[in-house]
């Protein structure tokens, strides 16, 4: 049987999750795109910009206008937290079933996201991660933390990234919070000499973000026990390696009417 045709919008086009979600979209045949959302470029069509792919998709700056004026089915969203945040509310007003790959959003964020879509009795996907590998990893690290309890999480990206620690490892420290006792790890009496040194605690566990050119996404979760040491790493190499997770995203989003927060909670 065919798919009906999903009609998208693309928020923050020019962005390099956006630009590799517009090419992905071109190279589906169950989807179109509609429209895009950018801060500059209104009035302009996606092919107008340089090193889009050839789309004659309008852009507007104005999100409400935009879909006054083009019927949408998912608004796809990579920009950030405010903008999302923004563009959540607005989908949510024009019956457009979000998408949001943003992340950086605060615990309240997404508790406010999950009851503004019951109330519309919509259907909505957060994902701090689309790519297959990372959610098997955090998986497997929700797993592993029952039995090896003291953790750290290094992530490694980008130096253009602007949040800080990554919506993936604020994820994996969420899901092995789910099934681990509650623990201080470390030295009760340690001190930082130097403030930071330690990394961000969450939940009791530590975790480190490393920024510099040449790194995508990466992220280790090191396990420590009696003599024994267990590392769970995974590394996106490139930017399509979230496209996987993004297709499937749009198509399950059409059939569901609640809030998923985390692509594990909707593979098979
Ligand atoms: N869930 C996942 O699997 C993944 C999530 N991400 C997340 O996606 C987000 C984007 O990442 P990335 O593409 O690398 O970042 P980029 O900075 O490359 O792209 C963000 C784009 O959004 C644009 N933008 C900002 N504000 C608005 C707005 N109000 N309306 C429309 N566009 C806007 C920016 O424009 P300008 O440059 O002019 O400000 C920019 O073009 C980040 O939060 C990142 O962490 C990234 C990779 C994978
Ligand atoms: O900014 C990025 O690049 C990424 N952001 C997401 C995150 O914060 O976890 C997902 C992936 O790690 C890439």
């Amino acid at each position: 049987m065919e798919n009906k045709t999903i009609r998208i919008t693309v928020a923050g086009p020019r962005g390099k999750m956006g630009a590799e979600t517009l090419q992905m979209i071109s190279e589906t045949p169950h989807f179109e795109l509609v429209a895009a959302i950018d801060n500059k470029n209104d009035g302009l069509v996606i092919s107008d910009i340089n090193g889009l792919p050839d789309l004659n998709a309008p852009i507007y700056t104005d999100i409400e206008q935009c879909f006054s004026n083009v019927g949408t089915d998912v608004l796809i969203d990579f920009t950030h937290p405010e903008a999302g945040k923004a563009h959540f509310e607005a989908a949510l007003a024009y019956g457009v079933r979000p998408v949001i790959g943003t992340s950086g959003f605060t615990n309240d964020d997404v508790k406010g996201f999950r009851s503004r879509i019951e109330e519309k009795g919509s259907g909505g996907i957060i994902a701090p991660n689309f790519a297959i590998g990372a959610v098997l990893l955090m998986k497997f690290s929700q797993f592993a933390s029952k039995y090896l309890p003291d953790i750290e999480i290094i992530e490694q990206h980008h130096d253009q990234k602007k949040d800080a620690p990554s919506g993936t490892a604020v994820k994996t420290a969420e899901l092995i919070q789910e099934v681990r006792q509650m623990k201080q790890q470390g030295h009760p009496d340690e001190q930082e000499t130097i403030q930071g040194a330690r990394g961000a605690e969450m939940n009791g566990i530590r975790i480190h973000s490393v920024r510099l050119p040449g790194l995508v996404a990466h992220q280790e979760v090191i396990f420590g026990g009696e003599g024994e040491l267990l590392t769970l790493r995974h590394d996106s190499m490139n930017r399509k390696s979230f496209m996987t997770g993004v297709r499937y995203a749009v198509d399950t989003v059409m059939t569901i009417d609640t809030l998923v927060y985390g692509l594990e909670n909707i593979l098979d």
